[in-house]
């Protein structure tokens, strides 16, 4: 793995001049709340390709250029700081990290003594003058040398008292931001202001600092992450916070009534081992996807006073402190393509089609779009350039289009006139468009596939004669047809005697359907063909089939662990489905497979078994449970856990996302916690990244 971040190469003078106006146009509208026209990831490989020039040609440096510049030279304030509000410089991985700390510790020429270890806050940073215990004025960082007066937002940030416990006069620093709900609330009162919202919650945060005159009020959090006694002040108290390890400044600051991380689930911490420090960072990492705000990386200092004051400052950021950087959530992209579908409920959703990009280690190819309505407010056009949004398990967003960057082929989104699924017409009169049939409209379409060539193999039985039967109301499911009278069909439009008798003989044929093809036809979400054939062997029965737990799916080749929970839980949506058919006679087994109890002893038996087993032998993970856990390196680093599972399936194995007796093997990236720790005291066998890198090789 390369941690050395990509830049962007820059040929001439002119590509030079040009990446410097680009910098600095994207960070000035990144810190006023509008859109820049860069995501993070691009705007830090422009300025990382415009350092790279200026070193090769230091003569034609622009003084416009955004390098060793606080917000990149685009903010400017009226307020000096009496310290300098600085940036922090970046660390993209463990081994940047190791560097960073070997080079700090040269300079210091002996070791540091303890690291603190704390989330960073994706907010603004902000200074809150107190004097004599009571909140007088609001700073934000500028240029770093001075800021903007915001007093006017003193009120509406939650965690930023208004009195502190003690009667002092110092200067606090942290950073305001806006929780998820609190983004929410923003948007749905900008939304009823003015039709808009806010792109993240990073520039609401930036845009409501800002607002003096909004009609509607929205609410900011702080948290405190540093202290300053006014310059010159040397009185005992002064003395003390200048001279406090950073951990018990943090205490002290809470103990004055502000809010700090220590409550959170990412509370910072002192480290005192470097190997410490990088397993919290894998915690950190891990909490993201479940905080309640923004983290966009993990903060690393020195935590005592004397190792900050020997290691100082450069132009824009302590030496003493580094930002260790967490995979974008949030980047530009194309907008390729809009996609409808009815879902169960009828509720008709677009999908977003984009261009393939990496968001927070996975890639993303579709977005939701929630309804029309959001589209229309949003102004999204086919072709534009979007922000789309994702991390952790949240289904990815489309955030906002980049207007700036239109080029006037954009095309307008068709929105539908009928249902996608059924052609019906639309309800249009909630947010939510739902196909006018509701939950009945997925229901031609899955009587059809149920009844389908493939499936049951009902002859005679077209499409428009499941929805006669079901205007009439005769049938609401597939299962429905197997009690159809005589009677009932004879009253259809055109439908004579003989269509009549054989239709229902064609229906009674479909009872004896072996179990691989009746559960098919049930259209279990992530099971087509295959895989009810090969979930039908392995269980024999649908009896088994329904009494299995995750795990036991798990077992059927292909199951990966993140397909059998969503089987479970249709299977269990199904269930009065399952029973009708069972109450109309509707064979449940598979002839020939043996169910999972008895199958260990006679696989042997069964040819196809054998021949898979067979095959199996010679791959190096047949039998063998996997569980991977922490960071994976090398070769691996770039896959996400689901590519991990599916190279272990690949490899023959079972992937498993926990640790128990059973497991065969431990995966153990860097920064491995609390699964590596059950691993060992259950004696499961434990492999690097890199060792289980080279025995799947072939199979990468
Ligand atoms: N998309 C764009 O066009 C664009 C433009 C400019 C900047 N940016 C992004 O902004 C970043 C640079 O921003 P920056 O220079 O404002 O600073 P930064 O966010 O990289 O780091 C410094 C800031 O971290 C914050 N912070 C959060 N938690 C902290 C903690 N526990 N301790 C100390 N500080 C903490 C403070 O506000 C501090 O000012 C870049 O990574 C870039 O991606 C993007
Ligand atoms: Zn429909």
């Amino acid at each position: 793995m390369t941690e050395e971040p990509p830049i962007t190469l820059l040929a001439d003078e002119t590509a030079y001049a040009e990446a410097v106006q680009l910098a600095v146009d994207s960070a000035a509208a990144y810190y006023a709340d509008a859109t820049s026209t860069l995501d993070d990831d691009a705007y830090d490989r422009l300025v990382r390709g415009i350092q790279a020039y200026e070193e090769a040609h230091p003569e034609q440096v622009l003084p416009d250029s955004p390098t060793g510049k606080v917000a990149g030279g685009a903010v400017v304030g009226d307020v000096p700081h009496t310290v300098p509000m600085l940036s922090l410089d970046n660390v993209f991985g463990p081994e940047q990290l190791a560097d960073w700390a070997a080079s700090l510790e040269r300079r210091l020429g002996r070791p540091v003594t303890a690291w603190s270890v704390e989330p960073k806050l994706d907010g603004l940073a902000i200074s809150a003058r107190y004097r004599n215990g009571r909140l007088a004025q609001l700073v934000t960082r500028g240029d770093g040398a001075a800021g903007e007066d915001v007093s006017h937002a003193i009120g509406t940030i939650v965690g930023l008292p208004g009195r502190l416990a003690d009667p002092v006069t110092v200067e606090l620093r942290g950073e305001v931001m806006m929780t998820a709900a609190q983004f929410e609330d923003a948007c749905a009162k900008r939304s009823a202001h003015d039709g808009t919202t806010f792109a993240n919650p990073r520039s609401a945060a930036a845009g409501t600092l800002r607002a003096q005159d909004r009609p509607y009020v929205c609410e900011l959090t702080f948290f405190g992450y540093g202290v300053l006694p006014p310059p010159g002040d040397e009185s005992e108290q002064a003395v003390r916070l200048r001279e406090l390890p950073h951990s018990e400044i943090m205490e002290w600051v809470a103990g004055q009534g502000v809010q700090t991380t220590a409550a959170t689930p990412v509370a910072g911490i002192v480290a005192e081992t470097l190997e410490r420090v990088q397993e919290r960072v894998g915690e950190i990492a891990a909490a993201r996807a479940t905080l309640p705000f923004g983290i966009d990386g993990i903060v690393i200092k020195c935590d005592l006073a004397a190792d900050q004051a020997q290691a100082g400052f450069s132009s824009r950021a302590p030496r003493w402190a580094t930002a260790y950087k967490l995979p974008a959530t949030e980047k530009i992209t194309k907008l390729l393509g809009v996609e409808w579908n009815t879902g169960r409920t009828g509720i008709i959703a677009p999908r977003a089609v984009l261009e393939p990009v990496e968001l927070d280690g996975s890639k993303v190819t579709y977005a939701t779009l929630h309804n029309v309505a959001d589209i229309t407010r949003r102004g999204l056009m086919l072709g534009d350039s979007v922000v789309v949004y994702k991390a952790g398990d949240v289904i990815p967003r489309v955030e906002s289009p980049v207007v700036h960057l239109r080029t006037g082929d954009e095309q307008p989104i068709p929105i539908p006139a009928a249902c996608p699924s059924c052609g019906d017409a639309i309800d249009s009169s909630q947010e939510r468009w739902r196909c006018v049939r509701g939950r009945g409209c997925r229901a031609i379409a899955s009587i059809v596939y149920a009844a389908g060539r493939d499936t049951l193999d009902i002859e005679g039985l077209a499409e428009n004669r499941i929805k006669q039967m079901l205007d009439a109301g005769f049938i609401a499911d597939f299962a429905d047809l197997f009690f159809l009278t005589r009677e009932q069909l004879l009253g259809l439009e055109r439908m004579g005697e003989t269509s009549t008798d054989n239709l229902l003989a064609a229906i009674e044929q479909a009872k004896s359907r072996p179990l691989s093809r009746v559960f098919c036809a049930l259209g279990v979400r992530g099971t087509g063909r295959s895989m009810s054939r090969r979930i039908a062997r392995h269980f024999a029965t649908m009896e088994a089939i329904r009494a299995a737990d995750a795990e036991a799916i798990e077992q059927v080749e292909g199951m990966g662990p993140e397909k059998s929970p969503v089987v479970i839980d249709e299977l269990i949506e199904l269930a009065p489905l399952i029973d009708k058919l069972i109450q109309a006679g509707v064979n449940m087994t598979e002839p020939g497979a043996t169910p999972p109890t008895a199958a260990a002893a006679t696989t042997a038996g069964d040819d196809d078994a054998a021949e898979e087993s067979g095959t199996q032998v010679t791959l190096p993970l047949a039998t063998m449970s996997v569980v991977v856990t922490g960071t994976m390196t090398g070769s691996l680093a770039a896959l996400s856990r689901n590519e991990m599972n599916e190279l272990i399936e690949r490899a023959g194995g079972r992937a498993s996302s926990s640790v128990s007796a059973k497991t065969s093997l431990l995966v153990a990236g860097e920064s491995a916690g609390s699964k590596r720790a059950k691993a060992e005291a259950l004696g499961v066998p434990i492999v690097t990244s890199d060792d289980f890198a080279v025995q799947v090789a072939d199979f990468l």
